[in-house]
């Protein structure tokens, strides 16, 4: 079994996931309700990818404080958001630290994913050079690896396009959790009815009581 080394970028939370604001904004205080439920959703995407056997190291690359924080008491290791160019470049940056030769980007929004699924995918990758897991869109990608080469990441609105337009291998496999990134209100309801990680559910529950 091979031993990865999964890099998470992660915004400043008020920054990140604009697309969930509508779920905080009536309230009062909608700053603090956003940033963490931002902050749940990758606190669960952490938490399971941290508990998956063939994860060895996991860096996440955030300049947020809150998120630093609470990954590093999880057991994953922080490294700044530098160059400060957006995603790819952030996570060209997080692979640079992270040892090699397997390495994996994985979205930061699925609190869903279990430490099971990704193993699953992680083995599935682990024949590959290049390979990738689309989002349940279809359009997007949730999962990115790379064996003996360079990642070269092209995340952003399709990238499951660009990624395979790269040369990388889709992988398809029965992976409800993994391929399900929360980016509206209707993707975290989806998320939920999956069985949310824990740090999410209670972030909602509260929200709603
Ligand atoms: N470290 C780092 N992470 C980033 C950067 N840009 C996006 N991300 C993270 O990459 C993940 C996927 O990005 P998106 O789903 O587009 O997230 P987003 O930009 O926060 O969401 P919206 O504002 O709703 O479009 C999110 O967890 C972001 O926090 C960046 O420049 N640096
Ligand atoms: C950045 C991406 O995520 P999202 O669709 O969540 O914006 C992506 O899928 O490449």
């Amino acid at each position: 079994m091979r031993s990865w080394s999964v890099v998470v970028p992660a915004k400043r939370l008020g920054v990140a996931k604009t697309r969930l604001r509508p779920l905080t904004a009536a309230r009062p205080d909608a700053e603090e309700a956003h940033r963490e439920l931002v902050l749940a959703l990758l606190a669960d995407t952490v938490a399971a990818a941290l508990a998956c056997t063939v994860v060895d190291t996991l860096v996440v690359v955030t300049d947020d404080p809150a998120a630093a924080a609470v990954v590093t008491e999880l057991g994953a290791r922080v490294v700044a958001d530098e160059p400060d160019r957006g995603l790819n470049p952030a996570l060209e940056h997080g692979v640079r630290s992270a040892p090699g030769p397997a390495v994996a980007a994985l979205s930061s929004d699925l609190p869903a994913v279990r430490a099971d699924e990704l193993a699953a995918a992680l083995d599935a990758a682990a024949g590959t050079a290049r390979a990738f897991v689309a989002d349940a869109q279809g359009t997007g990608t949730t999962l990115l690896t790379a064996v003996d080469v360079p990642l070269r990441p092209r995340f952003g609105a399709g990238s499951a396009e660009a990624h395979l337009t790269s040369g990388a291998v889709a992988l398809a496999g029965s992976w409800p959790g993994l391929v399900r990134d929360v980016d509206t209100e209707a993707d975290l309801r989806a998320a939920l009815l999956l069985g949310g990680g824990p740090r999410t559910t209670a972030v909602v529950a509260r929200l709603a009581g």
